[in-house]
């Protein structure tokens, strides 16, 4: 069985959990039998920018361990010119795959898991970092609680098509704020538009509709240049079904709002009644 050896540790490869391009996720056992999970970077192929750009990942992953138990722990990690290891605690399933698998989420771990997005976005959010890119795939479920993955600032790696990652979600449009796709600004290609928080607002609400009404809201438009004209259309109407929980109707309708000067603000859906207010 194939090992992995991380700073003079060796681990026992379980199973590959994810792989993309040139990065691979695997799930593995220590000689104390505790599971981690690893993810390996291969940096033969990578630019100097993508180098820099895991890097800055890392260093911002190491530091924000310190402020949230909703950022994945990273226990150690091993840099050289030609790969990246990283040590990280095992989740027992992405919230990708467990939203796919169920259309419908019972309302407290509805509520419960939209607490844990929101704490680790606000961490992420209070030291400088817009993720820009957040899905249900970036999120994994630890000992039925929700874990930030990755800050999107590591550059995706060319996805790889036969990758198992692919449904990781990666590409998706499903959680692009209006203003990313209208941002003009942004040279076209490598940087996203990190323009403000509020596109994060956005995506998480994205988040919480699909856990609401079992998909996201423009899901049903198939066609990709479709899709992002329906995103940015203000006379293209969100629906929003009605549903016994008024408060959770008011947050859906708050953060998707496509002018992101009026949608709520993370510090105000912390503060939002259906936080506080059972059930
Ligand atoms: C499907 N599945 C996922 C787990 N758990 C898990 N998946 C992780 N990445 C997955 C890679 C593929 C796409 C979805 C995320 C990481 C991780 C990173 N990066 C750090 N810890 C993790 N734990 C168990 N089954």
């Amino acid at each position: 069985n194939e090992t992995i050896t991380i700073k003079g540790k060796q681990f026992f490869i379980l199973k590959i959990i994810g792989r993309g391009g040139s990065s691979k996720v695997y799930q593995v056992l220590d000689h104390k039998k505790q599971l981690f999970a690893v993810k390996y970077v291969d940096l033969e192929e990578a630019d100097a920018q993508t180098v820099e750009s895991y890097k800055n990942e890392i260093q911002h992953l190491n530091h924000l361990q310190l402020y949230s138990d909703q950022i994945i722990k990273l226990y150690d990690y091993e840099i050289t010119n030609s790969y990246i290891y990283m040590l990280m605690e095992c989740g027992n399933l992405d919230l990708n795959t467990w939203l796919r698998n169920r259309k419908t989420v019972n309302p407290l771990d509805r509520k419960f898991y939209w607490r844990n997005m929101l704490e680790a976005v606000h961490t992420i959010h209070n030291h400088g970092i817009i993720h820009s890119d957040l899905k249900p795939a970036n999120f994994v479920i630890v000992n039925g609680s929700l874990k930030l993955i990755d800050f999107g600032i590591a550059n995706r790696l060319q996805p790889d098509v036969t990758s198992i990652m692919r449904d990781s979600q990666v590409g998706t449009l499903n959680y692009m704020p209006p203003e990313a796709i209208k941002d003009t600004s942004s040279q076209p290609g490598k940087s996203r538009s990190k323009i403000c928080k509020k596109g994060d607002v956005w995506s998480l609400g994205c988040i919480l509709y699909c856990m609401t009404y079992g998909k996201t809201p423009f899901k049903s438009i198939t066609n990709q240049i479709a899709k992002l004209q329906a995103i940015i259309d203000t006379s293209y109407p969100i629906e929003f079904p009605d549903i016994s929980e008024k408060d959770l109707l008011d947050v859906l309708k708050s953060c998707l709002v496509r002018n992101p000067r009026e949608r709520i603000s993370l510090k105000e859906l912390l503060d939002h009644p259906y936080l506080h207010h059972s059930p």
